[in-house]
């Protein structure tokens, strides 16, 4: 990932989701729709873009979905509420990404003091589809500020909601903070974690307040949110 861009690979200990700890030890690869192909890794993994794009666009019509079962949750009128805000999901304008987390093993003295796989952040846009395999490490934190393993379900996908869906919900819904730890059994901190996140956001342009017009969040945009995030963590 080169500064300013939202694409590409960011190496082990590149970005600090949690600014007040090192950075995170894990490696990630974003990709969104239409960045330049001479990004990735054609020529090793032929099938690299269309394995994730195909991926991607799954992804965009399940989040739909899920957005609109939140929607007729709330009991909004109009289940479609949220879908105005993702207008240009997967072209310009919209910074919707897809990203592979690969967290390598760890090996004894190799963290810095409060180092870990990944900082507690809450993440940025509506919803994330997230998918993990069976190593574990994911924790959410509960409204007592505890922390609760996410132990993994085969087959299942965790959705977070993220910090724009509770504006528009004037936090009803949380988007709750999270983390990866390292395993403390020394077994379990040399097998490698991967994951998977597609990021659901909304127009960079698009004004967020909350739907019920009440004034509990200040109106923002993606675009301005994003920025400062990404200058905070990276
Ligand atoms: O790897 C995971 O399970 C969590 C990833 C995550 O929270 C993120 O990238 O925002
Ligand atoms: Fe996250």
């Amino acid at each position: 990932m080169r500064k300013g861009e939202y694409h590409g690979f960011a190496a082990t200990e590149t970005e600090r989701l949690n600014p007040d700890r090192p950075q995170d030890f894990k490696e990630t690869m974003n990709y969104l729709p239409g960045c330049p192909i001479k990004d990735w890794p054609v020529t090793e993994v032929p099938q690299f873009v269309k394995d994730y794009q195909n991926f991607f666009d799954t992804c965009s019509h399940l989040g739909h979905r899920v957005l609109q079962s939140i929607a007729a949750g709330l009991g909004l009128q109009d289940i479609k509420s949220f879908q105005k805000f993702h207008q240009f999901l997967g072209q310009p304008g919209n910074l919707t990404a897809l990203r592979t987390l690969h967290y390598p093993p760890v090996k004894v003295n190799e963290l810095k003091e409060g180092q870990l796989r990944l900082g507690e952040h809450s993440d940025y846009g509506s919803i994330t589809l997230l998918f993990q395999d069976d190593v574990g490490g994911l924790e959410v934190e509960g409204i007592n500020g505890e922390w609760i393993p996410a132990t993994p379900i085969p087959g299942t996908i965790i959705v977070n909601v993220g910090d724009m869906l509770m504006r528009m919900t004037a936090g009803k819904l949380k988007s709750n903070r999270h983390k990866v730890v390292v395993p403390e059994e020394e077994v379990r901190r040399k097998v490698p974690r991967f994951s998977a996140a597609f990021f659901m956001m909304t127009d960079q342009e698009a004004v967020i307040s909350p739907l019920d017009g009440s004034t509990s969040y200040a109106p923002l945009t993606m675009g301005e949110y994003i920025n400062k995030k990404f200058a905070e963590t990276y």
